[in-house]
């Protein structure tokens, strides 16, 4: 077949800028690129030998061989390969989630080397060494190879061609050596050498030069700990997570006795963007024996910790396990509680120990941390030890240990608010008493924070109360007097009547300068859960909630007056009720039913006041 030329998607040309144009001080790592390339497809041509016996796999490896005098540098595998299609689709597009994102920031922000690093640059990387690549490639199993060509400037070169290995093989035309830009001469042996020991000499394939093997092949996590430097852990992080920032944290476990594995955990320090996408990848591989197995396991750490990347190695497991089998295990499902528990307990030991770490985890996995308070009951302790809210306290979030330790003599519970935004909550009349009387609130903003606190009762003993929900009843707070409730009883009687949208009106201390507020009764959803499920579509009945009056305002008190001496007929009272409530909803945050109509009420007292 004739040899075509196709244009790269437009992102892909983007990126392929950036590398022409290097905004890498360090060009090496385009080999690392390359054999982590290498070494994935070598782990895929293995699994599928698995399942079909007639693909060998008994000499899979990666050989590299420089060109001194035509100034190439060639890595081939013998590893799964890519069709035709795989080329077109893998190599000439982008299709990883996020990048899209990161490149309209990139090119937004100044820094751009800062954000780049939030994902792998993969196969493009070539381009900061190569005026031209050419990829040769056959996939297992397929009769004939493609060829694919080209000099990074927008667009490339595709055609069929026989006799092709199975695997592939990328032969990069080196630019001319440039110390000052950091381009090293990448045809010398001695640095080829060098960067594969310094950043891949965990992969688990062999790395050929000539008869000589350039990596020593071992597992890190089968290593002493103390024979394994900081830097190859970095690498092997970089490795299995793309992500170019240092982790936060290295965890490492190891079971002995009737079910032996081995693990080797990282906290990143970032959070990838799709984060909370449905279908968000887990971050641990599972291997048997030293053999890769399969990635995004989500049997072997729980949803709420799916961003902890690395590696558990099962020593009794089989190589042709499935995910349907994994589930199943009780093993597994071993493993699974102790690594949850090991990854809670070292962020409790980063948050003593280097509190600005655990900030930093907590700022960017601890609203994924939290989705463990609604299904897993094992873990709410250890999830609410490491949280960390904002609070009335000050601008730094506070744990639960420090808020109980500054709780006011004769309190007994947690108090909290949730809302959209630390701003809504503060403002919001329900606050009013609490601030006055100077209790801590905590302010909870996350989507998940809605839920959780309906699920968790306490911690270490201390309830969680909503100022915003039910009855308040503070420990100093004067209750309202009989004689109070009296002379109102006939006004509340009436607005419960009059007001279709609420569900009961009541007298209350927890306002200090606001006329009224709603509250929800125990059950009740809250106005931000209720705007989520109608947000995601759900139908729902009318949510009613109680109206609470400041009988000390001078309108709450005046309309007392005013309706003891005109009684229930009076149309204007109507109006007074209805802008009541109004106001009360519009305080916290609320939407009206009716907007038009409150602002017509409103004008038109207002202009009786002009
Ligand atoms: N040597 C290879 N053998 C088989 N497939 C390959 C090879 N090199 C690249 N590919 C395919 O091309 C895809 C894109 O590679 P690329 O390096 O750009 O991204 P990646 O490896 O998926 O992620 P990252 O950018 O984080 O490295 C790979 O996912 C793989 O499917």
């Amino acid at each position: 077949m004739s040899t075509e030329t196709l244009e790269f998607q437009a992102e892909a040309r983007q990126l392929l800028q950036l590398m022409v144009h290097s905004i890498y001080s360090n060009k090496d790592i385009f080999l690392r690129e390359l054999i982590s390339n290498a070494s994935d497809a070598l782990d895929k041509r293995r699994l599928a030998g698995l399942k079909d016996d007639r693909l060998r796999t008994d000499d899979l490896h990666v050989d590299i061989a420089a060109d001194k005098d035509a100034r190439t540098l060639t890595v081939r595998d013998n590893g799964i390969g890519m069709s035709r299609d795989d080329v077109v689709g893998l190599i000439g597009t982008i299709a990883r989630s996020g990048t899209a994102e990161t490149l309209r920031r990139l090119r937004e922000n100044k820094e751009p080397a800062e954000l780049i690093g939030q994902f792998g640059v993969g196969f493009y990387s070539v381009f900061m060494v190569a005026d031209k690549v050419s990829l040769l490639t056959r996939k297992a199993g397929e009769e004939t190879g493609v060829r694919w060509e080209s000099d990074g400037d927008g667009t490339y070169t595709i055609e069929t061609v026989e006799d092709v290995p199975e695997g592939t093989s990328v032969t990069v035309h080196l630019r001319p050596a440039d110390e000052e830009d950091a381009l090293h001469d990448y045809a010398d042996e001695w640095k080829i050498r060098e960067i594969v020991k310094r950043y891949s000499d965990f992969i688990s394939y062999p790395i050929r030069m000539g008869d000589e093997t350039l990596n020593s092949m071992k597992a890190l996590w089968a290593r002493p700990r103390s024979e394994v430097k900081d830097e190859e852990y970095r690498e092997f992080y970089r490795h299995i997570s793309h992500d170019w920032s240092e982790p936060l944290d290295i965890i490492r476990m190891r079971a002995e006795g009737t079910f032996e594995y081995e693990a080797l955990l990282f906290l990143p320090a970032r959070a990838p963007h799709d984060l909370f996408q449905r279908d968000a990848r887990h971050g641990v591989q599972l291997y048997v024996k030293r053999v890769f197995i399969m990635d995004d396991s989500r049997e072997l750490l729980p949803d709420h910790l799916r961003f902890v990347k690395g590696v558990v190695d099962a020593a009794d497991l089989s190589l042709n396990i499935s995910r349907e089998i994994l589930q199943q295990d009780r093993h597994i499902q071993m493993i699974r509680r102790r690594l949850a528990k090991k990854v809670l307990s070292t962020v409790k030991d980063l948050m003593r120990n280097d509190p600005e770490k655990y900030r930093t985890f907590w700022r960017e996995f601890g609203r994924v941390v939290k989705e463990g308070l609604l299904g897993a009951p094992e873990d709410h302790k250890a999830i609410l030890d490491i949280a960390s809210f904002a609070s009335t306290a000050g601008e730094e979030p506070t744990t639960l240990s420090e808020y109980v330790a500054r709780m006011k003599d004769g309190q007994d519970k947690i108090y909290f608010m949730t809302g959209e935004s630390r701003a809504q909550i503060e403002n919001s009349p329900h606050m009013e008493a609490f601030r006055a009387k100077e209790y801590e609130v905590l302010l909870l903003t996350d989507p998940v924070d809605e839920i959780w606190v309906e699920a968790v009762r306490d911690f270490e003993g201390k309830e969680f109360q909503s100022v915003a929900r039910g009855a308040v009843d503070l420990p100093s707070g004067e209750e309202v007097s009989q004689e109070r409730s009296g002379a109102y009883a006939a006004l509340l009687t009436w607005l419960n009547e009059t007001l279709d949208d609420v569900k009961d009106v009541r007298l209350t201390t927890r306002l200090t300068s606001s006329p009224a507020c709603l509250v929800n009764d125990a059950e009740g959803l809250t106005p931000t859960l209720e705007k989520m499920y109608r947000a995601m579509g759900q139908e729902l009945p009318p949510v009613k909630r109680v109206l609470e009056l400041n009988p000390e305002h001078p309108l709450v008190s005046g309309l007392n007056t005013a309706f003891e001496q005109r009684g229930a007929q009076d149309a204007e009272l109507t109006e007074t009720a209805e802008l009541l409530y109004g106001t009360a909803l519009l305080a916290e945050g609320g939407d009206l039913s009716d907007p038009a109509r409150f602002a017509k009420l409103l004008a038109d007292r207002l202009a009786r006041t002009v």
